[in-house]
């Protein structure tokens, strides 16, 4: 991948993570960043990270576009990867629709470092004939000033291709050159049980941190019916990825996945939606449960308590656009 472009659209927090991981296995004059409220700070001074897991004062200068048009335009060419780190809280359809200038037909390899279920379809639907990898992300990582990140201890990445029967080469070639750089990588031929395995968290965490305002452990000690009413919801999302042909997501996961959040008790940790949730900003909704919801319902999964947090974090969406 060494002399091998780059264009990385979406850098906040995860998309200046691993643009710097890639400044060390890629020339930084191929590695372009689609900036937007971060465009003057990046085009200044580059992206600066204080990771405690790899280092404080961190930094790298990609080549700073406002846009996928502008960085096809100045490369000159189709981009050899695009890594798409926005959060999909706008329409997906549109956002593939956007990466097209940089795009060259059945080559291109597109890249998803995004939360959720399903958020590979509006990509694979636009361009069929090019490799999709599909990436899970556990991070704790915030865009605290403009292009400076911090980040915590943890960083780790499940990656594999999309759909799980197309070939494993674009998938294990980006996860060498992200290894490379310094990232903790797992491949896999079927990357679909992470998405789902770290959807049981996002699917429900996600939207109680959101509606409550409190940390997983806060709300597990709200009351006594707590954390049955997370197992439920849980419950209910393993249910979905089993209905769907999902391989290994049993109740047993179920178990070992609400143990960290009681694990966190009596505080906890706030959820990406909570953030978001504060800020006014339109949320991942679709993406982490709507669309695991909406899948419910194709496979006559019954899932009660799962659809009513889905319409109450809905609700919630709509009255920012409102208020
Ligand atoms: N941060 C974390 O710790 C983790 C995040 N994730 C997931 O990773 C994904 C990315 O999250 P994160 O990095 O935190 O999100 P951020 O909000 O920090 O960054 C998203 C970036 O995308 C940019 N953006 C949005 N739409 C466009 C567009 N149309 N064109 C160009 N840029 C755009 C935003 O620009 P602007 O500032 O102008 O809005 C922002 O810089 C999400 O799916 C999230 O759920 C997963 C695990 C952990
Ligand atoms: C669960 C967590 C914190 C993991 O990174 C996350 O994905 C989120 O907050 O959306």
């Amino acid at each position: 991948m060494g002399d091998q472009s780059c264009l990385v659209v979406g850098c906040g927090a995860v998309g200046i993570l691993y643009t710097y991981i890639l400044s060390h296995h890629l020339k930084q004059s191929n590695i372009y960043a689609v900036c937007r409220s971060n465009h003057a700070a990046a085009s200044e001074n580059g992206f600066r990270i204080d990771s405690e897991a790899w280092g404080q004062g961190l930094t790298c200068k990609p080549v700073v576009v406002g846009s996928v048009g502008e960085a096809a335009e100045k490369h000159g060419r189709a981009f050899d990867y695009i890594l798409v780190c926005t959060k999909s809280s706008a329409d997906p359809s549109q956002m593939a629709a956007m990466l097209a200038p940089a795009v060259a037909m059945g080559s291109t390899r597109i890249a998803l470092f995004q939360n959720g279920i399903a958020v590979e379809d509006c990509y694979a639907r636009a361009y069929p004939t090019n490799p999709i990898i599909s990436v899970v992300v556990y991070v704790k990582a915030t865009e605290v000033a403009k292009a400076v990140v911090e980040h915590n201890n943890v960083e780790q990445l499940h990656l594999g291709s999309y759909p799980s029967s197309a070939p494993s080469t674009p998938a294990r070639e980006l996860g060498d050159a992200l290894a490379s750089g310094g990232a903790s990588v797992t491949v896999h031929d079927d990357v679909q049980t992470e998405r789902w395995s770290k959807a049981l968290i996002n699917s429900v965490w996600n939207p109680l941190s959101a509606l409550t305002r409190l940390g997983d452990g806060a709300f597990l000690m709200s009351d006594d019916g707590a954390e049955e009413a997370a197992r439920v919801m849980m419950r209910e999302t393993a249910a979905i990825a089993r209905a769907c042909g999902v391989a290994g997501i049993d109740d047993e996961l179920v178990e070992r996945q609400l143990a960290r959040n009681v694990a966190r008790k009596p505080v906890g940790q706030k959820m990406s939606m909570y953030f978001d949730a504060v800020a006014g900003r339109p949320m991942e909704v679709d993406a982490i449960i709507g669309n695991v919801v909406q899948l419910g319902e194709q496979h006559k999964v019954p899932t009660p308590s799962l659809k009513l947090l889905y319409l109450l974090v809905k609700a919630l969406n709509n009255s920012f656009a409102v208020s």
